[in-house]
């Protein structure tokens, strides 16, 4: 099938000012891609390009397999926008009413599920919305047509966690439709658990597309072992991805660097009665695309405090 975006050389120069250079992207059908990046890395330039908000520079591009300029594109695009211009004295579910039959007519049970689902509170006007609801109306505006792409830029910004969770099982929804999704985000951590694929935008250049999976498979674990009696180090070392291996009495503690397999094997020798492996810190691998030859992260804004 044909790809859902595909660029070629695409650039935008604002002046002199470059906000992307020589991007060559594939999204492909049914995807969930997330497209990373720091402030300022480029994304939000990359996405209003493709919506033919702003014109390329040079280079060349498609969506859903038409040019952006072509105006039926834009109907089937759900977009959220980083940031929402919302005003006014209108109530906010009053503009959703409008939206949605600007949009040909989404069933109000449809807007409805959405806004339960988010627990939205649009009851208040435009202009009084907390952030919160206000990012949660954009995203359902961005749903409601059941669009083929959904363009998401900075999708969980404000949203609590709980209404995080929501909203990542509404993108699965959309993926298991066979519908795809670009979501952009500065935090590797918010997009890792619902993205395919991750591309890695820096100072207006792609510098990485990786496999989440991949990435994952990649990524470094630490792991502990407590066994029913003291194990001899000699059984764990050299083992394949083993490293900062411990051993202290009947607990052994390492880091593992790829598969665990053979770590798991040489520990079942022995009682096994509690272990520990921690979630891949996919960050870490994350951030060496942002450092320097030094090794000193080049973007100091990539890493969110915890
Ligand atoms: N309208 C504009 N005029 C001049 N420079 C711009 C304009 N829009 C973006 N830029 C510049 O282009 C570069 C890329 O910006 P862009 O907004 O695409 O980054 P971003 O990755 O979306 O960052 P953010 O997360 O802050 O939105 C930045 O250096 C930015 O200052």
């Amino acid at each position: 099938m044909a790809a859902v975006v595909e660029t070629e050389g695409l650039t935008k120069f604002y002046g002199h000012r470059r906000g992307l250079e020589d991007l060559d992207l594939e999204i492909r059908p049914g995807e969930v891609f997330g497209y990373l990046g720091p402030n300022g890395a480029g994304k939000t330039t990359t996405i209003r390009l493709l919506l033919d908000v702003i014109r390329p520079t040079r280079g060349r591009m498609s969506v859903l397999g038409m040019d952006p300029r072509d105006s039926r594109v834009r109907a089937r695009i759900g977009y959220l926008p980083g940031e929402l211009a919302l005003e006014g004295r209108e109530k906010a579910g009053d503009y959703l009413d409008f939206l949605a039959r600007a949009r040909g007519g989404v069933p109000p049970e449809v807007v409805r599920d959405l806004v339960e689902r988010l627990d939205a509170d649009l009851s208040v006007p435009m202009g009084k919305l907390s952030k919160g609801n206000k990012q949660k109306l954009g995203l359902i505006q961005a749903f409601m047509h059941e669009p083929d792409f959904l363009i998401l830029d900075e999708p969980t910004s404000g949203l609590d966690p709980l209404v995080q969770q929501e909203f990542l099982a509404m993108v699965r929804e959309v993926r298991t439709s066979g519908r795809t999704v670009l979501m952009s985000s500065h935090v590797l951590a918010e997009v890792e658990h619902v993205s395919d694929r991750v591309g890695i935008v820096r100072a207006g250049r792609l510098v990485a597309v990786e496999d989440v999976a991949a990435l994952r498979e990649k990524a470094v674990r630490r792991v502990e072992f407590h066994f029913d009696a003291p194990v001899p180090r000699e059984a764990f070392e050299g083992l394949p991805g083993v490293r900062e291996l411990r051993v202290e009495g009947a607990s052994l503690r390492c880091t593992i660097d790829g598969r665990p397999d053979a770590l798991i094997k040489a520990a079942a020798r022995f009682t096994v009665v509690h272990m520990v492996s921690a979630e891949p810190d996919l960050e870490e691998i994350f951030l060496t695309y942002y450092s320097d030859e030094e090794g000193r992260h080049a973007d100091a804004g990539v890493k969110e405090p915890a």
